[in-house]
Parts: C-alpha cells; structure tokens; sequence
C-alpha cells in the first residue's frame, strides 16, 4: 500500500475511534473535536505534503515497490542519509518544529527495527521476526505513531517493584496462549489517541535492574485495543483564529497519560519482554538513539530558524536592532543555529555503516548537540521575551481590531516603525504564541524534557566521554616544565 494521504489519516482515525478521554469526557470523533480537529489537520497536511513533493518525501518500498515514505527509508549511503533528512525538513519546515512528535519522529526507530531486528531476538526468535515485520506493517501502511517510555511519577526515589503500590505501572499480568496480558500506567504519550497506534518501549535515559523485569516491555498495538484509554491533558488550541494563536491554532499535539486496563497484546506484536536487561541496552544497540537523534536535530534547525525569523522581525518592528545588546542577544540566536548546522553537517559527514548495514550519523555529534539544545532553548525564549518586553502583553485579538469603536485607536496605538498595528500585533503575537501562552510555554518544557531528563542525559554523557586524553595532554605539559619539587614538601606522603 503506498504511503497515505491526509484524507485517508482521518479516515483512519474515524474509523478506528480510539478511546481518547478530555475533560472527563469520552471523545466521539476526535477529528471534529475542539481539542484535536486542528492539528489533526496539520498533520493531514504532512501526509498530503508526501505526494506534493514526491521526489522529495517518497521512494521505492524495497518490498512491494509501492512509493513509501521517505522518513521510513534505511539510508545504506551518505548521500541517502541526507536525502532521508531533507525529508524530514520538508515536514519540519511546515510545522516549524513545534510539532516535536511529526510522524518522521518514530518512524525513525521504526526504520531501525527492520535494519536491527536480530537485536530483539536474543530471549525469543520470534521477537526479532516480530520487530522486522512490524517495521514492514508501519513503512508499508504508512502508520502514524504515539510511543510512551516512562513510568508515572509516583516516588522515584524507587524502582517501580518497590512502590508502594507496585501495580501502577504499565507491568505483566498475565501470558496465554493469545499474547500477554498488562495492565497500569505510563506516561506521556504525545499525539495519544490522534495516531493510529502506540509504541511502548522502555525508557532511553532511566536504566531498569532485574527486579524491574515485569515492567521492562517493548511492543505496539493498535491505539484502539480493547482496555487501552487516552487520558488528554487540557488542550491548548482554545479554537482561537490564526491571528490570535498563530502555532496553537494548528500544531497543539496534546500530551496523554496512557492507562491499559488487562489489555492484551498479541504474541507477534511483542519486541522484547520482561528482561531489564535488553531494555537497556535496545536504543542503543540498535542505533535508533541516533536515528532519532539525526531527526531532533534537524528539526531543532528548522525551530531555531524559525524563532530567529521572529527575533529579527520583532526587533526590527520596533525599531531595537541598532541597539548593542540587542544585536548581542539576535548573535546569541545566531550562533545557536549555526552550531546545530555543524553538528548536523559532521553527524551526517562523518557517518559510517553500522553492523546492521544502516548508513548512521556521528553520534558524538549529536550527542553533543542533543545534549546542548534542551540547555539552550530556554534562553532563546527567554530573548524573544526580553526583547518583545511589554508588547508581549499588549496583544489586541483580531476581534479588538475588528471592532469599529476600539479597532482604529488600538491600529494607531499599535503602529511600530515601519508597520502598522494590526501588522505589528500579528507579529508580537507570534512571538507570543512561540514562547508565553500556554502553547509557547509548553516548547520550552517540551525542548527541555522531551529526549530525557538532561541532568541525567548530562551525567550519562559525562561518563561516556573520553575524558582521558585530556588529562594526558595536561600530564604531559606539567612533566615537560621539569620541576623539581621542593625537599621541604618531599616528605613522602601517600595520596
Ligand atoms: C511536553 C512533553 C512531552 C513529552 N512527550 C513524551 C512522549 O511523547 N513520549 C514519552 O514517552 N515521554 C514523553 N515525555 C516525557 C519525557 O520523556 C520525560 O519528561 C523525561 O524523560 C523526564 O522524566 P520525568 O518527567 O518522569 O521526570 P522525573 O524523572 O520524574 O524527574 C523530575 C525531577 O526530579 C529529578 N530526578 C528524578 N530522579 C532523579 C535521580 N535519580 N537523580 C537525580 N535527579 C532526579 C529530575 O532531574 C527532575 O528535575 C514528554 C515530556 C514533556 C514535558
């Protein structure tokens, strides 16, 4: 089947009428609901783009010869490795990359289970055959996913065997001769309920021990498997027009806590099963960290070139950019970007064959970068609102400006130095939108958490790092100043 369509996307949801709850309501169709028919729409537009460029978003499906989508491909070479990314810019440079969870996002480990199913055959052969066919189904049926890795945050002072209720989390109840049964909780599955099924693997920062094995799980199911329910924060599109809420209006994805209730799920959709052991090493092993990480940090570029759009355009709205710390914080933008191209371009120059035959990035590269946008992204906020200073508040709606008696004072009030108020409003609210609403103020806790908790990730990366040979080149210059320690110190003491 070739890659789908925006229309078929919905009529898929339609049809599948995923158990997807908000506001303590069960949701009938979330393709006409409120809280979800916009970005619905945005991500139709992603599957449409597909067959708007082609040449760009699709190739040859290396089974059926259908056209597939090109973020599902296994890049064997650098240059197919760089063409899977441009397909993940065309995406990215519709979204903005404020839609973190775009479908190139897991379809990146989904490429990775095909190339690296053996990995998931060390307890059960029948799990690597699992993991290389579903990856199949996914590319084949071009099949939109949510995923979920992280248990709900009880006491995490403990492991999940020692709660003090140790069924809450997502865990095995049971095994028959259909599949295995699980019930309990994990969290935060952005795009819960809006894709067409879930992943649950095991988290890529927090490491399980044995005692853990009931919790430690990797497979997918249909989002509208019997018991499984999505359980949607508030949602952050308040059904305002595109003026008022320029991102929320069209790309809030929603994030959900994800409850199975006695869910069953079949023998040949489970990857790996209770064996903590696998589940620490499956990101890794098998490269789909830096798959993933190649498609974070692609759209980590097109965000920051987006929001230094919006810098520029603001500061020269008003009038600031001739200011010298003004300048100092649009270089901070700036820098932060061409920093991300540069890891980009060594990860994919760099890249070498893996012993699954993927062509895969330079992950020192993006581990570097992966590691220093969640740093750095709050700050690019916190430009944008430095810069847009009062303004950031002083954001008429379209119906203000619509209003015969209020809109003329508030098109002259608003007026900036080359644009007029209603202009000036729309950009300020962009701003706005980008980093203050609740929309923007879920980027910069998206940025920072969404990959892991970066204390832990920076703590991870500390340990990993070669630190030797720097400490080498510091013994060496220390040796080469021949100095010749003291006899009053020379006491012989141990340390
Ligand atoms: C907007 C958003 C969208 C997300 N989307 C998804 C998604 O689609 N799928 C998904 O699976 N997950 C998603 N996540 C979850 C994300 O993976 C987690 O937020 C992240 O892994 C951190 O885990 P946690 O939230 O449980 O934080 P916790 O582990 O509970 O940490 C809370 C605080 O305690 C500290 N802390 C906790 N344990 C320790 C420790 N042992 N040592 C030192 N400090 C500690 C942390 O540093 C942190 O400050 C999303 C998160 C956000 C915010």
């Amino acid at each position: 089947m070739p890659a789908k369509t925006g229309a078929e996307y919905i009529e898929r949801l339609k049809k599948a009428n995923n158990n997807v709850y908000i506001g303590g309501e069960r949701v009938d169709d979330v393709t006409e609901h409120p809280a979800f028919k916009n970005v619905i729409q945005s991500m139709a537009k992603l599957y449409d783009m597909q067959y708007e460029k082609p040449e760009k978003m699709l190739y040859d499906s290396p089974t059926t010869g259908d056209k597939v989508g090109k973020t599902f491909m296994m890049p064997k070479t650098i240059d197919q490795l760089i063409e899977r990314r441009e397909a993940i810019m065309e995406w990215q440079s519709f979204t903005k990359g404020v839609m973190g969870r775009s479908p190139d996002y897991l379809n990146a480990e989904v490429m990775t289970m095909e190339a690296a199913y053996d990995f998931y055959g060390q307890d059960n052969p029948l799990f690597a055959e699992n993991a290389r066919k579903y990856a199949e189904y996914a590319r084949e049926n071009d099949i939109s996913l949510t995923h979920t890795l992280i248990h709900p945050q009880v006491n995490r002072a403990k492991i999940q065997a020692e709660q003090k209720d140790a069924n809450v989390a997502l865990h095995v109840v049971e095994k028959n001769d259909d599949g295995v049964v699980v019930d309990g909780v994990r969290l935060l599955a952005t795009q819960g309920g809006i894709t067409d099924e879930i992943m649950v693997f095991p988290s890529t920062v927090k490491k399980a021990g044995e005692k853990d094995d009931p919790y430690s799980l990797a497979f997918a199911i249909p989002n509208n498997t019997p018991g499984l329910r999505y359980l949607s924060r508030e949602s952050f599109d308040y059904g305002m027009n595109s003026y008022d809420h320029p991102l929320g209006s069209k790309f809030e994805e929603g994030d959900t806590i994800v409850a199975f209730d006695h869910v069953l799920v079949p023998w040949d959709r489970i990857f790996i099963l209770e064996n903590s052991t696998i589940c620490n090493q499956a990101f890794a092993e098998t490269n789909a960290v830096v798959h993933m990480t190649h498609q974070v940090v692609a759209k980590d570029i097109a965000k920051t070139e987006f929001l230094l759009g919006v810098v520029l355009t603001l500061m020269d709205s008003i009038g600031i950019d001739g200011f010298q710390h003004v300048k100092d914080k649009g270089t901070e933008v700036m820098l932060t970007l061409e920093n991300m191209k540069s890891h980009l371009f060594r990860a994919e120059h760099n890249a070498k064959l893996d012993k699954w035959g993927m062509m895969t990035p330079d992950f020192e590269a993006l581990n570097a970068a992966r590691n220093w946008y969640p740093r750095v992204y709050p700050r690019l906020a916190e430009i944008l609102r430095i810069l847009g200073a009062s303004g950031m508040m002083g954001i008429p709606s379209y119906d203000d400006f619509a209003s015969d008696e209020i809109g003329p004072i508030l098109h002259r009030a608003m007026q900036g130095k080359n644009v007029e108020g209603f202009e000036r409003v729309q950009i300020f609210r962009l701003a706005w939108d980008l980093t203050m609403s609740a929309f923007g103020s879920r980027q910069t806790h998206y940025e920072y958490y969404f990959f892991g908790d970066p204390i832990k990730m920076g703590m991870a990366y500390f340990d990993q790092y070669d630190k030797e040979k720097y400490k080498d080149v510091v013994k060496d210059f220390l040796k080469q100043e021949n100095i010749s320690k003291p006899s009053a110190i020379n006491s012989g003491m141990n340390v």
